[in-house]
């Protein structure tokens, strides 16, 4: 079955929000699923709800609401803690409707109390729900949490029914370790299966694990957006120069404006350091677009063999390689990059660089670099040695069988990005028609460098192509079709200052 990481689920949340759907909404409908399964293993009886003050607590709201307007049902809701600390404003709201629904409420601050106040709440109850904690459990579980989970534990064993909300309190979501557990009877998941939930020490606390669908739409998970920028690595805040990031561009020749679009982007994105290695005779044009730029001038006037003793060291020295914007297709260019690749830990292809790989080059490649390349359809063409396939659902399959055959993450450039490792996909649809001007592609392969040198290449990719887009969708709102690649890459922190993750 596939699973899903807390991370990944929060980033799918964040983008139901931004498309209109909101957590509120989302919320309701996970209340509603558990109020549905007390009703099928309860038929009437006195039910309590243990909540803690995060979003688990709040769909438990949300359930003894709905539960409490059905026949035959008790229903009393313990609150580990104040209402004025509940943590949300989805679940804040939720809690407030219960002063008008049939539910009695206690909040509870210690497990003194706990004990004195709700002790007889625990041992009359039929059904017990357990709302503690969900996939928002951090660190050493306190009190009175600690005890809530003990006394629901009591009754368990007594031969009572426990149904918890997502995740049994105290499993880690993601690894399913734990100091203390609920043991539930029925574990109620949403959306997706949990990997902690199918780990080995978790299947004897889950009891049967049903997963309940709560509306999220397929666009949440199928395209990026912000949430997906959430999961991003944030730049360390007492990090040294380097720490977020050494980039080195390998670029231009025919050209100069390439490469230096590329290593702006790319300290645009968060880079620390950009050094652009370009050929001799575009090497002071390149250095003076801007005094921000590292630029290392190499021997000819093309990227050709004699260069690789300094590539080398340069590779060294750097920790992600951006490699083809401007380069040209001369053999020996071609044959540069071939023989470069094979010391690169971390590269990102792009342009002219994607016509130097031919054969067997990735398989040589495999377990020694990480590569992420990002064609057009025409460069992805010439890549696989086959048309691009024109139907959308064409293309994806294609970019998912290429990445996973050649072991690369491929970003296909297009009205929509396609972005696969070959087990994950991703579409982008950030980007507008003004966008097909050149230059836009070097700053796209620059922001992935960037990227990719904090994170994984699937993340890296998909996040440059939200960015870039984003970006772009800004410049178009005050250049319409005559934005340059130059309004993008002015964009750029402006879309990262917004999702907080510069
Ligand atoms: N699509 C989704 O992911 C949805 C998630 N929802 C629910 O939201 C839950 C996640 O909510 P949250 O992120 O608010 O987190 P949780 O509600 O799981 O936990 C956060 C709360 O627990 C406290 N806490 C964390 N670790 C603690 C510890 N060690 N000792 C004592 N207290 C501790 C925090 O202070 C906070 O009050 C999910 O499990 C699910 O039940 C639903 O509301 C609907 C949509
Ligand atoms: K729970």
């Amino acid at each position: 079955m596939k699973c899903i990481s807390s991370l990944r689920m929060k980033a799918i949340d964040r983008n139901c929000e931004c498309l209109g759907l909101l957590l509120i909404q989302l919320m309701e409908n996970a209340g509603a699923a558990i109020a549905q399964s007390v009703r099928e293993k309860l038929e009437s009886g006195r039910v309590l709800f243990i909540a803690g003050r995060g979003n688990n607590g709040g769909d438990a709201f949300v359930a003894a609401r709905h539960l409490a307007g059905s026949s035959g049902y008790i229903v009393k809701l313990i609150l580990l803690g104040k209402a004025r600390d509940i943590g949300t404003k989805e679940a804040f709201h939720n809690f407030s409707l219960l002063k008008f629904s049939r539910v009695e409420v206690i909040e509870i601050t210690d497990s003194s109390q706990l004990e004195a106040e709700a002790s007889d709440w625990y041992s009359e109850a039929d059904l017990l729900v357990d709302a503690v904690f969900g996939t928002g459990i951090k660190g050493k579980i306190k009190e009175p949490e600690s005890t809530a989970i003990d006394y629901i534990n009591r009754e368990g064993r007594a031969g009572k029914t426990i149904i918890s909300i997502d995740i049994p309190s105290g499993l880690d979501p993601d690894g399913g370790s734990f100091e203390k557990a609920v043991h539930a009877g029925l574990t109620v998941t949403f959306h997706r299966m949990k990997a902690g939930l199918m780990s080995e020490k978790a299947k004897e606390y889950t009891g049967i694990i049903r997963v309940a669908e709560i509306g999220i739409f397929a666009d949440a998970e199928q395209y990026t957006g912000p949430g997906d920028l959430m999961t991003l690595n944030r730049r360390e805040s007492s990090g040294h120069k380097g720490d977020s990031g050494r980039i080195l561009v390998i670029g231009g020749g025919p050209y100069s404006g390439a490469p230096a679009l590329a290593a702006l982007a790319a300290l645009k994105a968060g880079a620390d350091l950009v050094t652009a290695a370009v050929p001799a005779h575009v090497a002071e044009i390149v250095a003076s677009y801007s005094p921000n730029l590292i630029v290392r001038k190499l021997s000819s006037n093309i990227l050709c063999p004699e260069d690789l003793s300094i590539l080398l060291d340069l590779i060294n020295s750097h920790n992600v390689v951006v490699m083809g914007m401007g380069l040209g297709r001369a053999p020996e260019t071609l044959e540069t990059v071939r023989r470069i690749l094979p010391f690169c830990r971390k590269a990102v292809l792009d342009a002219d660089a994607l016509a130097a790989l031919s054969g067997t080059i990735f398989e040589s490649l495999a377990g020694n670099c990480d590569l992420i390349v990002t064609p057009h359809a025409g460069e992805f063409a010439l890549l696989r040695d086959m048309r691009t396939p024109e139907s959308q659902d064409s293309c994806i399959k294609a970019v998912r069988e290429f990445s996973e055959k050649e072991g690369v993450v491929t970003l296909l450039k297009g009205k929509i990005d396609i972005i696969s490792d070959g087990k994950q996909t991703l579409l982008n649809r950030t980007g507008n028609a003004g966008m097909t001007v050149g230059g836009t592609g070097d700053v796209l392969a620059g922001l992935t460098g960037s990227l990719f040198s904090r994170n994984p290449a699937f993340l890296a990719a998909a996040c440059a192509a939200y960015i870039n887009g984003a970006a772009g969708d800004l410049a178009f709102e005050k250049a319409g079709n005559g934005l340059l690649a130059t309004d993008v890459l002015e964009k750029i922190t402006e879309i990262i200052k917004e999702a907080d993750i510069g």
